[in-house]
């Protein structure tokens, strides 16, 4: 899978797995065998519900969790080889912040330079750079206790930042965020990509996969069941309209056999039926004559999470 472009790759996997021996002696397979190919400057992202194998394949090219087989290369080298030097090129931003909640919101940055070995002076001057870019500036002298869940995200991503990374991994980047902190956040990662970084992230929402990803693989069961842009892969997985029939619970099996046969393609949720189509309108119309009497019904446009119910039958947020 993939499609390198002419620019050079920063990660490449050819049947990449990861297994875990767990109590009782039995094995767990959280990737079986996947194949990446990422181009440098892209924003490239894992779309998959819990469990799907995403962090696993994110920790593998952190180069903090050995593969189990298959290839992989990172940056053009092998992370079971050079690990240490692919790091000093990586910034890592985990699912949890790890920030230090006693030290000021410039410290944390301060510190994390002094690890990455920057000189004393050169770690002020970057914090400084980098607590503008987050936005954090007046926050500078802040503890971390303080601050929003929001503020501590980007500060997160500023730490990542220090060592002036080439690739980016973040992994939920905003799981947990309310909608104008994540707003805020995605504009801070466009910046990011504009000035050049690769950018590399899991999520579990499609809104945010279409915000930010030029490219994405959908995971699910420690195995990608598509690639392409978002674009491709709503005109490639689902038609361009659903027609959203909602009903009491339960309900929606009465109306199953009375739209069987409008048109190509039903998924029946405990409480909807998706109709997709390529009108929406003249479906609805459709249903209505025959008899369909939902408590609402609304059209809209196919979206990632259309997709993914196509791919797996399930829904991405459980
Ligand atoms: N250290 C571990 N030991 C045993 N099993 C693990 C370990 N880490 C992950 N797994 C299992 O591997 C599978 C994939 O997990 P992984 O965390 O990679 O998925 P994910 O897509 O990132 O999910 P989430 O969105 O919940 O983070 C799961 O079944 C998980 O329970």
């Amino acid at each position: 899978m993939g499609r390198p472009g002419d620019r050079p790759s920063v990660i490449t996997a050819r049947g990449l797995r990861k297994s875990f021996e767990v109590k009782g002696g039995a094995t767990v397979e959280a990737v079986r065998g996947i194949d990446l190919e990422v181009p440098a400057g892209q924003a490239f992202g894992f779309l998959g519900p819990n469990g799907a194998g995403k962090s696993s394949t994110m920790r593998m090219i952190a180069c903090v969790s050995p593969r189990t087989s298959g290839e992989l290369r990172i940056l053009g080298r092998d992370p079971a080889v050079d690990g240490v030097a692919i790091r000093a090129r990586l910034g890592v931003v985990p699912q949890q912040d790890n920030l230090d909640e006693e030290l000021s919101v410039r410290e944390n940055l301060f510190v994390y330079g002094r690890y990455f070995g920057l000189p004393r002076a050169r770690c002020w001057q970057r914090a400084d750079e980098l607590l503008e870019f987050a936005q954090l500036t007046e926050k500078s002298g802040a503890k971390v206790e303080n601050l929003s869940g929001g503020m501590k995200r980007r500060l997160t991503i500023a730490r990542s930042l220090m060592n002036e990374p080439e690739v980016l991994l973040l992994d939920e980047p905003t799981t947990g965020l309310d909608p104008q902190a994540r707003h805020v956040l995605w504009d801070r990662l466009f910046r990011l990509k504009q000035q050049g970084v690769t950018l590399i992230l899991t999520t579990h929402y499609m809104d945010e996969a279409e915000q930010l990803c030029d490219r994405l693989v959908v995971m699910d069961g420690g195995v990608l069941v598509a690639e392409g842009s978002p674009a491709e892969l709503i005109a490639g997985y689902s038609t361009r309209e659903v027609l959203e029939l909602r009903f009491v619970p339960g309900e929606q099996t009465a109306a199953e056999p009375l739209v069987a046969g409008l048109v190509e393609r039903v998924e029946t949720l405990p409480d909807r039926l998706l109709l997709y189509t390529p009108d929406g309108d003249r479906t609805l119309a459709e249903v209505t004559e025959r008899g369909v009497r939902p408590v609402s019904a609304l059209v809209r446009r196919s979206t990632l999470e259309d997709v993914f119910l196509h791919l797996t039958g399930r829904s991405l947020v459980d």
